[in-house]
């Protein structure tokens, strides 16, 4: 039996859900579907349990910093009861998230959707005639066609450990190696990073990143760059991880390996060609309504469209261009001016709008504020060694073209950068603005001086 909706929706993270509820609330009959429980990547296998992990090894990493300062004893992670504390918060999210659709007369499907033709959506076994399809699929661990590859363990396995290895290595050198690397060093492991690339966190401004590195040394991360892996053998009941570094090979034995090497579109199975849905090299073929350039009727946004950057506030705000477009025929286009992106490391490194290189590419005219200023209160008061900024201003108007941050706080002091960029403010409107002191804001005129 076929059922008919104005709108099928291919999964529930974050843009499913934003574009599955306003077009509900603007009357369409809705269906969406997940092969997973619902909530999507954010709420259950990234950003938001990331946090309560992050949260559980910075209390400890305070304390720790705090010896001798006037704080007694030895903080310790408790593993199983700090992932048990993350289980608090995802475990309820798939439910409520049904109910949510359920509430607002959006049918629900759980299971693998694939097209069945041009306006037709299959969920194992059930077709959804669709005048519109959305996919908001996500992305998954890119491939690594290695040997041994089948050993390696995601995000969502990482999160999930019962227990925590003694030693564990991550494949990669981004944003989730920077991360759980942080996380599993406090958390007692002995971790080391195999990084491909010639640094750590290259979406990040390589001096601030510089200053970061002293905390990996402190808590003893074995970061290897130019490192690239080629191939995990089982050893007993350990791993052998192989790379090639420079011309040698370097062998790093590990109790668990995990995959921290970029993520692609999540298009594995949908039967794209059925659905008249054009790619090329593994992504969807959009126009810059982000409608698909051979079907008009399908859309797609966040990280399975990644016309932008692949963060949650992108999903979201690709989702709200989706849903105007549905409405009222495709004329906006995303602006992806000002995403803010943090890397929640112990302290967090925080980047918006341009670095340097780009800006000077660009042809702009700025002067470039940038220091290293462990010395400043927002730092010593958190005990905290690692603090410095990097902020590029116009020179003909005064607008923040990009700023950066590593230290205490850094990951919500960025948000008043992406404000500024965001409605072209100057340095003057921000160092015009009483912050309420002492918090990190209140730094903001020093770094626009
Ligand atoms: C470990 C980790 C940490 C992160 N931390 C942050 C952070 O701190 N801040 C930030 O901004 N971003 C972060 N991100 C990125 C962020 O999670 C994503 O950009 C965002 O969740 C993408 O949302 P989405 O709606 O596009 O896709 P998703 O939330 O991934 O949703 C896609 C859904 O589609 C389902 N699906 C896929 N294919 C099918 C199919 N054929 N049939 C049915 N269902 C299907 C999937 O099961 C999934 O539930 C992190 C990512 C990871 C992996
Ligand atoms: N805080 C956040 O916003 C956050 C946190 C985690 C993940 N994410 C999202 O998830 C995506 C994926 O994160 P990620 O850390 O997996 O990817 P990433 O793109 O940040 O980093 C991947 C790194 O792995 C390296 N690499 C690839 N293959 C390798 C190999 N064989 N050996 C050694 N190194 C190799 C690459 O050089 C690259 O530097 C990110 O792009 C981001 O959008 C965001």
């Amino acid at each position: 039996m076929t059922r008919e909706f104005d709108l099928v929706v291919i999964g529930t993270g974050t843009a499913a859900r934003v574009v599955a509820t306003r077009m509900r609330d603007a009357g369409w009959s809705v269906a969406v579907a997940d092969a997973k429980p619902f909530g999507g990547t954010c709420a259950l296998r990234g950003c938001d349990p990331k946090k309560m992990l992050v949260g559980g090894t910075d209390a400890v990493d305070h304390a720790r910093r705090m010896r001798g300062l006037g704080v007694k004893g030895e903080a310790a992670v408790d593993w199983s009861e700090l992932v048990a504390f993350k289980r608090g918060f995802t475990e309820p999210v798939p439910g409520k998230q049904e109910t949510l659709y359920a509430d607002r007369g959006i049918e629900t499907f759980r299971g693998h959707a694939r097209f069945a033709a041009p306006d037709a959506v299959e969920v194992d076994g059930t077709t959804l005639g669709a005048r519109h399809v959305v996919i908001a699929a996500g992305a998954r661990p890119v491939p690594l066609g290695i040997p041994g590859d089948e050993h390696l363990v995601d995000n969502e396995g990482f999160m999930d450990l019962e227990r925590l290895p003694r030693r564990i290595v991550f494949v990669g050198g981004g944003y989730i190696a920077a991360e759980f690397s942080h996380i599993a060093a406090r958390a007692g492991a002995q971790v080391t990073v195999l990084q491909r690339g010639p640094r750590m966190l290259k979406g990040f401004d390589a001096d601030l990143v510089g200053w970061l590195m002293e905390r990996f040394g402190d808590i003893g991360i074995d970061v290897r760059t130019g490192a690239s892996v080629e191939a995990i053998e089982k050893a007993g009941d350990a791993y052998r991880v192989v790379a090639s570094q420079g011309g040698d090979t370097l062998t790093v034995e590990a109790d668990l390996v995990v995959h921290a090497s970029g993520r692609i579109p999540n298009l594995e199975g949908l039967d794209l060609e059925r659905g008249n849905v054009a790619t090329r090299d593994g992504r969807l073929e959009l126009d810059e309504h982000l409608r698909s350039v051979s079907n008009p009727n399908v859309y797609a946004a966040g990280d399975a469209a990644q016309a932008g950057p692949p963060l949650t506030p992108v999903s979201s705000h690709d989702a709200k261009v989706v849903v105007e477009n549905l409405l009222h025929g495709p004329h906006l286009r995303p602006d992806y001016r000002g995403v803010p992106s943090v890397a929640f490391t112990i302290p967090p490194i925080a980047a918006v709008g341009l670095d340097e290189e780009r800006a000077r590419k660009q042809g702009l005219r700025f002067r470039t504020n940038a220091r290293s200023v462990p010395q400043w209160f927002t730092a010593r008061q958190a005990a905290e060694t690692v603090y410095g900024y990097k902020v590029l201003i116009e020179e003909d108007t005064g607008r923040i073209l990009g700023a950066h941050l590593v230290g205490p706080h850094a990951e919500e002091t960025i948000n008043l950068f992406a404000l500024a960029l965001r409605h072209s403010l100057t340095s003057d409107h921000l160092a015009d603005t009483m912050f309420a002191y002492p918090t990190a804001a209140s730094d903001l005129s020093s770094m626009l001086s």
